[in-house]
Order: C-alpha cells, then sequence, then structure tokens
C-alpha cells in the first residue's frame, strides 16, 4: 500500500482496533521485547561480573531494561504509518492489539524510569547510558532514515561496556577492544536486523544503510561486522587466547562462510539472518566470557 494510503487506512476504527484486542499482550509486543530482554540480561550479567554487588546489578538490570522498553515502544510508534503501509502484521500497533495512545504513554514512563535508575547506578554511567538511550531515541526519530543508521547502534552498543564499568569504584574507562567489540555488534545487529525488511522499509521510503545497500550487501555487512567483534573478542584482552578463544572463533568463521553463502531467497531465505543472529549469540557469550576483565 502507497504511504499516502496509510493515513486513510490508520482511521479505520475496525482495523485499528480489532474484533478481539489484547491491550496487555499489545503492549507487551511492541516493546521489541526479545532484543530488550536480551540486552537487559547481557548489561546485567557484565555488572555482576565486574564486581557489582546485588543492589548495583538490580539498578543496571532495571536501567537498561527500562531504556529498552522506551526504545521499542518509541519505535513501533513512530513507525506507525509506515508499518500500515508495509502491511506489517507482526506489529501489534498494525493489528489494532494495542492504541497508539497507550504505546506513547508506555515509552515515556519508560524513559522517565530510566533516568532516576542510570543515575541511581551512578552519576557518570548513568550519564553515558543516557546517552546510548538518546542515540537509540534519534534513530528512531528519524536517523534510521539516513546513510548514518549505523551510527546509534554504533554508539548504544558501544557504550554499554562504560556504562557498566564508570559505576565500580574508582569510575574505570572500559578497555578500548570492549568499546570497539560493543560498537561492531552494534552495527552487526543493525544489518542483520533489517535484513528480512528490506523490501518492505525501501517501498515504505526509508532508507538507511542497509537499504542503501541491498541486500546482499548488507548480509556481507552484518557478518563482515558481528565476525570483527568475534575477533576484537578473541584477540583483543591480554593474555593467551586460549581454547574456549580459538574453539568460538572457528565456530563464528564457519557461521559467517555460512551466513554469506547461504541462499538468500526462496525456501531458505531466513538462513542468512539465522546464521548472523548465530554469530551475534557467539559474540555475546566471548562478552560474558569477558566480562571480569572489561575495565
Ligand atoms: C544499548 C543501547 C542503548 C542500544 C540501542 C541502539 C538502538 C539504535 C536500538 C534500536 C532498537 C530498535 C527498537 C530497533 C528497531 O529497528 P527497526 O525499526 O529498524 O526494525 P523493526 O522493523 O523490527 O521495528
Amino acid at each position: 500500500m502507497p504511504i499516502d494510503q496509510a493515513a486513510e487506512f490508520d482511521a479505520q476504527p475496525r482495523f485499528r482496533y480489532g474484533a478481539r484486542p489484547v491491550p496487555l499482550l499489545g503492549l507487551f509486543r511492541a516493546c521489541h521485547p526479545a532484543p530488550a530482554m536480551v540486552v537487559a540480561v547481557l548489561a546485567t550479567a557484565l555488572t555482576a561480573l565486574s564486581g557489582r554487588g546485588a543492589t548495583g546489578c538490580a539498578l543496571a538490570g532495571l536501567a537498561v531494561l527500562s531504556g529498552q522498553l522506551s526504545v521499542g515502544w518509541c519505535n513501533d510508534r513512530v513507525d506507525l504509518r509506515r508499518d500500515i503501509a508495509a502491511g506489517r502484521a507482526d506489529k501489534p500497533l498494525v493489528t489494532g492489539d494495542i492504541r497508539p495512545a497507550a504505546v506513547s504513554v508506555a515509552a515515556g514512563v519508560a524513559l522517565a524510569a530510566c533516568v532516576p535508575f542510570s543515575l541511581g547506578y551512578g552519576l557518570l554511567a548513568g550519564t553515558v547510558h543516557l546517552v546510548g538511550v538518546a542515540a537509540a531515541w534519534s534513530y528512531n526519530l528519524g536517523v534510521k532514515a539516513t546513510v548514518a543508521s549505523w551510527l546509534p547502534y554504533a554508539i548504544g552498543f558501544g557504550l554499554l561496556p562504560a556504562a557498566v564499568t564508570l559505576g565500580l569504584p574508582g569510575h574505570p574507562w572500559p578497555a578500548a577492544w570492549a568499546v570497539l567489540a560493543g560498537a561492531l555488534l552494534g552495527v552487526g545487529a543493525h544489518a542483520a536486523n533489517v535484513l528480512p525488511d528490506i523490501e518492505a522499509d525501501t517501498s515504505a521510503g526509508v532508507r538507511g544503510l542497509p537499504q542503501r545497500l541491498g541486500r546482499r550487501r548488507t548480509r556481507v555487512l552484518a557478518v563482515c561486522a558481528l565476525f570483527s567483534a568475534s575477533a576484537v573478542l578473541v584477540f583483543g584482552p591480554a593474555g593467551p587466547v586460549g581454547a574456549a578463544g580459538w574453539a568460538a572463533l572457528a565456530f563464528a568463521a564457519s557461521l559467517s562462510g555460512y551466513a554469506v553463502a547461504a541462499p538468500g531467497s526462496g525456501a531458505g531465505g531466513r538462513t542468512p539472518f539465522l546464521a548472523a543472529m548465530a554469530i551475534a549469540v557467539v559474540d555475546v557469550a566471548l562478552l560474558l566470557l569477558r566480562g571480569a576483565t572489561l575495565a
């Protein structure tokens, strides 16, 4: 559906508020629950591994969770017109399971909660986290449709290690390898996340970096960024690489080869996306393995 017909479509009450809307489930689905949980659990685990006590871990977890929820809700709310135009039946706002106003309020409340949780974890650490959240909101509010669409991801994920370590006694900055790995992981996650929606996004007028590169080159970008993150996480920290490091690198390399070579359309069309996600899982595991040496 052309974007100019979307407003008319949006105005149809039966479409917007389906016969049996399930508001709480709709609200839950609109927050991008899977990535929000993964990022919050990752941040909490890194906080625990770096030695902060239970209160610090709880504050870090709540700060990152509320930040991610705000970003997820804001994203679906801002994208409503485009998602309708693209016929995104996976979006609860499009199917009418939740009202736009409820999602706007939820995004605002989550963002407001994120501020005290972040600053409660640590003044400097919290400020750094809020910069990452602001970068993510900038993505939602327009940067996603520009050639710099990767930048908010690089900033948000690159700053995550600093948002953890600056809350430790002495407020140490993280090691350079941790920042670089986070940024690469963010860029790879962006490219992989957009991969399945490139055509729909392009026809809705979203021209971020992946849509400009096209399906094939975006796949290569996702794999290069995610595999580079693996390499940085294996070779970056001081000390021997160890058997686990070599094994993870070999596994990430074979997944990378598979992701690049797999057919991008037809029955196996989602294979490159799934293989890229598997490399991201290896990266997260490596990050957790190095969690005690972030600073
Ligand atoms: C740690 C931290 C603060 C990082 C955040 C970085 C960041 C830019 C996150 C955006 C997350 C998000 C809701 C993407 C949806 O993208 P989309 O609209 O392209 O995809 P969709 O069609 O699946 O909604």
